[in-house]
Order: structure tokens, then sequence, then C-alpha cells
């Protein structure tokens, strides 16, 4: 891990702090929704060393794999060993996935789950994929017209060029949320994020549903 990421990690972890900490003087709960994948690891590590009031704090995915959660591929499994750990594991974690073979079965079961966290989120943070994708949001999705328009929390989606089926929160859920920040580190990714803001189909590099929520870069190399 290069100085200059952990520096990104723990101060985007500063960053949060702050957001739940300020909604919490006005709020009971609160809701983060968190990425998958390699980056946000430093950042959910400096996140669980923030002294915050954990019982009041629920935690969900952008997205998830539909495997299980020992699966090495599990978005939930990387929050359960990175970020809910010491006082942090007193935070209410709501994985996306069912019991069921299919995402398509379990999206309803995993829809009522969701619909009683305390919406809209503080904090939405962003990953992005080498391919413009964020949260599950794939540009060679079928389901990617619905994720984009539906109204509907969560997506089931299947995607060529992705190994597993995924759920994913729908577009319009998430940005309903108070803040939006991206994390993302790498060379590659600041030319696919320099792309997605000198153009503007949606399709090609769906990273640009949420560029003017505003949203907050937080990048490194
Ligand atoms: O598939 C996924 O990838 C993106 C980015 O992952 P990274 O390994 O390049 O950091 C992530 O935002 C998303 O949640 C995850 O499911």
């Amino acid at each position: 891990m290069s100085e200059l990421r952990q520096a990104l990690a723990e101060q985007l972890a500063e960053a949060v702090f702050q957001a739940l900490t300020d909604d919490l003087a006005r709020q009971e709960r609160v809701l983060l929704v968190v990425s998958g994948g390699s980056t946000p690891v430093p950042f959910f590590k400096a996140l669980a060393a923030k002294h915050l009031p954990w019982k009041q704090v629920d935690i969900t995915l952008a997205d998830e794999r539909w495997v299980d959660e020992q699966s090495r591929d599990s978005n939930a499994k990387l929050v359960r060993e990175n970020l809910l750990q010491g006082a942090a594991a007193d935070a209410n974690f709501v994985p996306l996935t069912t019991g069921d073979l299919t995402p398509e079965e379990g999206v309803e079961e995993v829809a009522k789950r969701a619909a009683s966290l305390p919406w809209p989120a503080s904090v939405v943070i962003l990953g992005m994929g080498g391919d413009g994708h964020t949260a599950s949001l794939f540009p060679d999705s079928p389901e990617l017209t619905l994720a984009l328009a539906t109204d509907e929390l969560l997506v089931a989606v299947r995607t060529p060029s992705q190994p597993q089926p995924r759920i994913t929160f729908s577009a319009d859920r998430l940005h309903q949320a108070k803040r939006h920040i991206l994390h993302i580190t790498g060379d590659e990714k600041r030319t696919v994020l320099a792309n997605a803001m000198s153009g503007d189909d949606v399709r090609q590099l769906p990273i640009r549903a949420f560029l003017s929520c505003p949203l907050a870069i937080y990048w490194a190399p």
C-alpha cells in the first residue's frame, strides 16, 4: 500500500466520520452505503478505528455479487473482515444476498430488508471499474436501462463481462443520498474518470450518472 493511498483512505475516513457525526446530531440513526472491490480496504480499516456511536450506524453495500458470504468474491465478507471490527462491530450491517439460488429470486427479500434502513443515506461511497461501471451498473448489462430508470430499491443484474450474477441498488436510490463520494486509485481510473467528464452517454460509462450529484472525488496515484 503506497503512502499516498493510505493517506487518501485516512482523509476519506475522516470525512465520513464528520458526515456521520453531523447527521447523528440531528437524527437517531444514520445509514452509510459502501462499495466492495479492492480499493476500499484501507478506508474500511481507518473508519473502523473512529470513535463513533456505532450502535446507531447502519451499513449496507452499493452492490453485491450473488455468491455465498464465505466466498472471496463476497463484498459482505470484505466489509465484515475490514470494517466491522473492534467497536465498529456494533454497527448494524445489512447484506444484499439471501439463501436463494439467484438474485432474481432473492431481490424482493433484500428490498424488504433494505427498505427498513434510515434512508436517505448520509453518505454513499462509490467505486469505479476500468470499464466505467459503478455499483453494479455495467455498460454491458442488459438491465442497465432499468437500473438507471427504476424507482425500485434494487435490481438483479446479469452482465456478460462478469462471472457472477449480481444485485445493485438502483441509481435513483443511490442518488437520494445526502452526500456522494467516489473513491478511486491509479492512473487508469483517472483516465476513465477524465473520459467520463468529457462526455454524457451514461450507458457508455455509467459513473456519469453520478457526476452531478455533486460527487466528491477521492483519488490517489
Ligand atoms: O465489482 C466491483 O468493482 C467496483 C470497483 O472495484 P475495485 O476492485 O476496482 O476497487 C466496486 O466499486 C463495486 O462495488 C464492486 O462490486
